[in-house]
């Protein structure tokens, strides 16, 4: 059988990397240990022949597609419960590891959301006693849930949702219900022909009172049998532009009936004669909606990381066209074209996983914290998990689709797995919070800031920049922490005018509604330049941290990376760095003009060129779990990229 040949090309670039691969690779992996338990689960499943598709699921039906994802979703969790039992070394419960491990099959598994909702809701929402009787059973699988929020008629507005879950007092039941078409439930993934439970979201009457949206533990279907239960229509919702193996579905009810002991009574409670006993915050209800948020931050770099790999391998493989007569085809990546897009994808996919193990860290503080009754974290942590979530995986599924590109007409098979990476990650942009919606609660939050900020009280971390802008312009030089400088003066620059455009339409006999709506697209970049600017500086001091402890070589790689990543967006947003005018560069203030000044000048940009000689590199050796950039680096013409 012929062995796989390694390109001779791929092989020249590998030669040239300039520092220690195992090194970056457990940076990646956030560790020693974490390279060491990827590689366990890698090993114990990439020889596994049944996982490896003799024919491409593209030629499967539907039927078949979802059978393979089912046989698959079973092999890897069977392997996973195997390798814990003889190492114990891999905490394989986790959900996200056990996430991991279900993503290694090319297709989306039915039980995803499973890991990814059912049993986080679980973690977070039910009381000591209901996760004593039901945590164990759902990490066995023995049970198998989705999430069955989103209606027909309703994904954005929960406090819109129609399915009623009515207490009886009498048989000391919730009566579930839905009263409508549009009350139907909609997209919850697995619940076509998998799950057998559900967590159902649904609007909690007692005593004739609605007291809101609350979460409910529900068995959908015969253990044994697997039907669905007398009072439940559940089925597939049919094809989508990805996700075909996810098996989303519906799900109605006619008067369902379930034990009291089935609401979620973490938070809130309903006693046996019907009595409310309220939570300490009704947001808490929505607490397994910011975790998957929160985990979606590194799940789009993740998946970025894949697509940038695919990117940088293939440009290094691929010769193309000839400058020079005679001579023989370039490699494409020594177009600075190609590195422009391939570059700032590999850059991007280090920024998001930094910023996502940051957010984690900072929910996971907020978690603590909400465990000893403290919620004071909880409106800024909603606000960064929302804008990140957004931010994201726009960014994340736009490069993906310019990897895609820049691989040619190979980039558009099937093959390349580009359109599989690509579906995956155009469904985060809209699943868990759709993009604008995430971006105006951001603004909710943004508008409370500034009002304070004018009062001059003290803010929460990742605004208290605006009180210092609101007051001394700052002086800065053109230097990495300068650029993020700017970006938090175009933050700030960006919430004014909103807040200002809001105050002019009240001005002009608008309502605080009507007003919000009119000012809403610059409330929308004035989240987008917030959360950039928590990215940009996000990313840099998590660079310089880290490179305390990292050889120099690796160092100096990761910290060009960062500083492409801040000149990338100085220039993608140099419009919005214009507003920014500045005094001579030698002593730069920064003031934000809004286009309404004609005094608006720049000197910032003029002339603001960021030469990044000898960048990144090159070829690639990806691991099929994660991303394991081995970089050669390899000087590359000097490339201006240029001023604004
Ligand atoms: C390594 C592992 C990787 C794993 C990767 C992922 C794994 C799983 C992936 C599975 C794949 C697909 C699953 C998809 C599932 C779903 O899509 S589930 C459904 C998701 N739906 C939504 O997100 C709905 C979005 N809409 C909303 O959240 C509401 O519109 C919103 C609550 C934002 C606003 O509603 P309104 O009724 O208008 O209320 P509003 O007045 O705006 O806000 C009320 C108030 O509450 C605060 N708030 C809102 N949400 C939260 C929250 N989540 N946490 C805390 N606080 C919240 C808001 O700020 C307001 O407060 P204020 O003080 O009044 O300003
Ligand atoms: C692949 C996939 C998997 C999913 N899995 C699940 C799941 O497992 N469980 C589950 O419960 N749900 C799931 N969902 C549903 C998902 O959560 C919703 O689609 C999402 O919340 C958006 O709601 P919507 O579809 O009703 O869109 P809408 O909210 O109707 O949005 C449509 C448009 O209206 C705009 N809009 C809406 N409200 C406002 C506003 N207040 N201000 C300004 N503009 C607004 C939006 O910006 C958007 O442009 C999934 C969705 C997808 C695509």
């Amino acid at each position: 059988m012929a062995v796989n040949k390694v390109n001779e090309d791929l092989l020249r670039e590998r030669a040239r990397y300039t520092f220690n691969i195992e090194e970056l690779t457990n940076f990646i992996d956030g560790g020693e240990e974490g390279t060491r338990n990827r590689r366990e689960v890698e090993d114990m499943v990439i020889h596994v022949k049944e996982l490896h598709d003799e024919v491409p699921e593209d030629y499967l039906s539907h039927k078949e597609r979802y059978e393979n994802a089912v046989k698959k979703g079973c092999i890897l969790i069977d392997l996973l419960k195997e390798h814990v039992l003889r190492h114990s070394s891999f905490d394989a419960y986790k959900p996200s590891n056990m996430y991991r491990v279900l993503s290694m099959a090319k297709e989306v598994s039915p039980v995803l959301l499973h890991m990814g909702m059912f049993v986080p809701t679980i973690f977070g929402q039910a009381s000591a006693e209901q996760q004593e009787e039901w945590l164990h059973k759902a990490l066995m699988l023995e049970i198998i849930g989705t999430y069955a929020q989103t209606e027909l008629g309703h994904g954005t507005f929960l406090r819109g949702l129609e399915t009623t879950a009515t207490y009886d007092p009498s048989t000391e039941e919730f009566v579930l219900h839905s009263p409508t078409l549009t009350s139907y439930k909609w997209w919850p993934g697995g619940l076509g022909q998998t799950a057998n439970h559900c967590i159902v979201v649904a609007q909690l009457y007692s005593r004739e009172k609605c007291y809101g949206v609350h979460a409910f533990l529900v068995q959908i279907r015969d253990s044994e049998t697997h039907m669905p239960l007398p009072g439940i229509k559940v089925g597939d919702i049919g094809p989508k532009l990805g996700f075909q193996t996810a098996n989303n579905g519906f799900l109605g009810f006619d008067h369902f009936r379930i034990p009291r002991k089935n609401m979620l009574m973490r938070n809130a409670q309903v006693l046996k004669d019907g009595r409310y006993v309220k939570s300490k915050s009704d947001k808490l209800t929505y607490g397994t909606m910011m975790l998957v948020r929160v985990m979606i931050v590194s799940d789009a770099a993740y998946e970025l990381s894949r697509a940038a790999t695919i990117a940088a391998r293939y440009s290094a493989v691929r010769r193309q066209s000839m400058p020079r007569p005679g001579q023989p085809e370039p490699q494409i990546l020594d177009y600075v074209t190609q590195q422009h897009k391939v570059f700032i994808a590999i850059a991007t996919s280090h920024a998001l996983r930094l910023t996502g193990g940051w957010l984690w860290d900072a929910y996971s503080s907020l978690t603590h914290d909400l465990d000893q009754g403290n919620l004071d974290q909880l409106p800024e942590l909603h606000a960064l998990a929302c804008c990140l979530k957004a931010i994201s995986s726009r960014d994340s599924n736009s490069l993906v689709e310019q990897c895609r590109m820049s691989c040619g007409g190979h980039g558009y098979m099937s093959s390349s797995n580009f359109p599989t990476i690509y579906g995956a990650t155009a469904a985060t942009v809209t699943y868990e919070g759709e993009y604008t919606v995430m971006l105006l609660q951001t603004a909710r939050y943004l508008m409370k800031a500034w009002k304070e900020a004018l009062g001059g009280i003290v803010l929460t971390p990742t605004v208290a920049y605006m009180v210092t802008y609101n007051k001394a312009k700052p002086a800065w030089v053109n230097t990495p922490e300068a650029i993020i400088q700017g970006f938090h003066a175009v933050a700030v620059g960006k919430v004014k005018e909103a807040a200002d455009g809001i105050e002019y339409h009240q001005n002009s006999g608008k309502d605080y509604e009507d007003a919000w709506n009119a000012a809403s697209v610059m409330l929308v970049k004035a989240s987008e330049c917030y959360c950039r600017a928590i990215i940009c500086e996000t990313f840099w001091k998590e660079i310089q941290k880290h490179s305390r402890s990292m050889s120099r070589n690796l160092a100096v790689v990761l910290q060009q990376l960062s500083e492409l990543y801040l000149s990338y967006w100085v220039l993608e947003r140099s419009g919005d760095f214009f507003q920014v005018r500045t005094v001579p560069l030698t002593r730069t203030k920064f003031e934000f003009v809004s286009f309404a000044s004609p005094k608006c000048h720049c000197q910032m940009c003029t002339g603001f060129v960021a030469h990044i000689t000898s960048v990144v590199v090159l070829a690639v050796q990806v691991s099929i779990q994660n991303l394991t950039l081995t970089f050669c680096t390899r000087k590359r013409n000097e490339f201006d990229i240029g001023s604004c």
